[in-house]
């Protein structure tokens, strides 16, 4: 078992809303993050990757389970590691008529970190040039990293991020990524929770994907992606409209690719060109597409999260 930055064992977490109603948002929650490089926590919306991260910060309370920190049970000896995490869950606020550099110099002055920590911090997150602008004329992606360098002013081992490319446009989810990246290749520990695989595929060393505040599946990306039984295919055939109907109706998961269909789910490619000649439909290519962590996810989640 490698060295783990975070541990939980049989987490759970439940909200009672203001109609009296119970919601389970994190039910018997067990998830490592290993020490060192990208953890992406995966799941769709509602599925629970908040919460769960709130309790690690000591920000609520578990209802039950056990969790560590750097091997430290937290919240009981989270002040034993909390000078090593470094998170973003909401937007920091920051003054918008000072610089991202002024801004900083304040946060290190407020946290007692040395000032020429804040040249470096811009260094990390490629704001280095842009540092002396004010933080008003700065682009989400921009303000998005400046959270970031704020966070890394203390020189956490483990940065947590929820969701960090919320709402930017692909330059800026670009940016963040590198970000990350870079941290990881340094040694840090970044764990970035999102709904959007995609973004993190290509980021993450391991990753761990949830639905119903349960893990669904854990591993590097490449164990992730084989454990799936079944792949995509991309076939191209005349009438895609009709095509689309009997695969569905036959259960897969069919998406429109320019002239061709992707079809998800597919145990045996020879099944689906039978199923389609059935109904006088003639397959004209068929190709096997590597099974991503995309396809993956969505064989994982069907159903789930939808609350
Ligand atoms: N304060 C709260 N009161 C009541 N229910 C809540 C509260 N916070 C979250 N929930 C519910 O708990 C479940 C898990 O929510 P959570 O925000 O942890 O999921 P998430 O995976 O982070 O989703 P998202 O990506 O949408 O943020 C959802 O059904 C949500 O509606």
């Amino acid at each position: 078992m490698p060295d783990l930055a975070i541990s939980t064992r049989g987490l759970r977490k439940t909200y009672r809303t203001r109609r009296g109603r119970t919601v389970v948002a994190v039910q018997g929650l067990d998830l490592d993050v290993p020490v060192g490089g990208v953890h992406g926590f995966l799941g769709p919306n509602g599925s629970g990757k908040t919460t769960s991260i709130r309790m690690l910060l000591g920000l609520i309370r578990a209802d039950a389970g056990t969790m560590t920190v750097f091997d430290r049970p937290v919240p009981a000896r989270l002040p034993e590691v909390v000078g090593r995490v470094g998170a973003i869950v909401e937007s920091p606020k920051f003054f918008p008529a000072f610089s991202g550099r002024k801004n900083l110099e304040l946060l290190a002055a407020a946290i007692g970190a040395p000032k020429q920590r804040v040249t470096e911090v811009l260094e990390q997150t490629s704001l280095g040039e842009r540092g002396k602008d004010r933080f008003k004329g700065y682009s989400l992606g921009m303000k998005q990293r400046l959270a970031i360098a704020a966070t890394l002013l203390k020189d956490p081992d483990l940065l947590i991020f929820d969701e960090p490319t919320n709402g930017l446009d692909p330059a800026g989810i670009r940016e963040i990524r590198e970000t990350m990246r870079g941290l990881g290749d340094q040694g840090k520990t970044v764990l970035v929770s999102s709904h959007i695989l995609a973004e993190v595929e290509q980021v993450a060393d391991t990753v761990s994907i949830i639905g119903h505040g349960r893990l669904l599946a854990s591993g590097t990306v490449a164990e992730v992606i084989g454990g799936g039984t079944t792949t995509t295919v991309k076939i191209g055939v005349a009438d895609r409209e009709a095509a689309t109907r009997v695969l569905t109706a036959a259960g897969l998961v069919v998406r429109a690719d320019g002239n061709y269909l992707l079809v998800d789910g597919v145990e045996h490619p020879a099944e689906l060109t039978k199923r389609l000649a059935d109904q006088q439909l003639y397959v004209n290519e068929l190709v096997p597409i590597r099974a991503d962590l995309e396809s993956v996810f969505l064989e994982l989640t069907a159903g789930e999260g939808l609350a």
